[in-house]
This record gives structure tokens, sequence and C-alpha cells, in this order.
């Protein structure tokens, strides 16, 4: 048998047969000899501060029973935190702690370890382009708008 994540498959112009890894989607010629990687379902660590404002899918949280603030004042929060952070005057743990619009702010904004396919797509496609260290720019989902650190 193939091993583990490899189907086989013919190619419709050339009917040779080729084997397609289930997971990267990527195809190969030769026969696999080892399990499929599944590098896509890697998993990335990241702490994150969102404010949230009145166009918010659910404009409320911990810090705030009813959020009236504006999407373009929780910008100009967020670019502010955003330098605070980027000219070394505060840390996003500490900011979130205080700040974040989300739950997670008692983890100082940690949000654990997480694949493809569990977050908001504007936030994963952020998320999943920076190395680990790298603060994000200001990144735009329904529930508002975040900075975004990977930690791992
Ligand atoms: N670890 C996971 N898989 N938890 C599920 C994430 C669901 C996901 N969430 C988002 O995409 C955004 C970006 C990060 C936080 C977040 C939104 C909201 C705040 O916005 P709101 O929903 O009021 O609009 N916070 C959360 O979800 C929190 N549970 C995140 C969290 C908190 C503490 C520990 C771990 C994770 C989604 N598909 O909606």
């Amino acid at each position: 048998p193939l091993p583990k994540g490899w189907e086989k498959r013919v190619s419709r112009s050339t009917g040779q047969t080729y084997y397609l890894n289930i997971y990267t989607k990527e195809s190969q010629w030769n026969v696999p000899s080892q399990e499929a990687s599944t590098k896509d379902n890697e998993k990335i660590r990241c702490s994150h501060l969102l404010v949230k404002h009145n166009q918010s899918r659910r404009p409320s949280s911990w810090r705030e029973e009813h959020i009236t603030r504006t999407k373009e004042e929780a910008i100009a929060l967020i670019e502010d935190y955003h330098e605070k952070i980027s000219n070394g005057m505060a840390t996003l743990d500490e900011l979130a702690s205080e700040l974040s619009d989300c739950s997670s702010a008692k983890r100082g904004g940690d949000l654990g370890f997480f694949a493809r396919g569990a977050m908001q797509k504007p936030f994963e496609d952020a998320a999943f382009a920076l190395k680990v260290g790298e603060l994000s720019q200001v990144v735009e989902t329904d529930s508002g708008v975040h900075l975004i650190l990977r930690t791992a």
C-alpha cells in the first residue's frame, strides 16, 4: 500500500500514474517511499492586540460592555500602539493585557498554537506571513483591528 497521506492518480494529459500529497496537494511521478509531508497543517503561535469598533461583529468585550468607537478611531489607537511597540516604549503583551478587546488579554494576548483554518482569513494570512518575533502591520477582520506578534 502507499504510505499515509498519498493518493494514486492518473495524468489526464499523458495517462501516466502520479502521486498526490493529500495535505499539500503537491504531486510527484515517483512512487512515494515515506508518509506525505504535512507542512500545510504547520502550527504557529501568536499573541495579538484587538481594538474593536462599532462595526465589529461583536462590539462588546471584557473591557467595555458596549463599544461605540468608530473604525477610524480604532485604527488611530492601534497605530499608536504599533508605534509604541516598534520603538520599544512598550511590549505587545503589556498593552494587550490592558487594552485588548479579546479575552486573550488575560494571557498577554497569547492565542496559543494554531494551524491554518482556525482564524479569520485576513488574520491567518498576516500571521503566517510573519517570521518568529515579527510584529504585523494593522490587520482588519470582522472582529476589529489587530496587531499580531508571532512568538513561535
Ligand atoms: N485558538 C482558537 N482557534 N480560538 C478560536 C479562534 C476563532 C477565530 N477568531 C479570530 O479569527 C480572531 C483572531 C484572533 C482572535 C479572534 C477573535 C475573537 C475576539 O473577537 P470576537 O470573536 O468577539 O469578534 N477572539 C477569539 O476568538 C478568542 N477565542 C481567541 C482566544 C482567546 C483566548 C485563548 C485562545 C484564543 C475565528 N475564526 O473567529
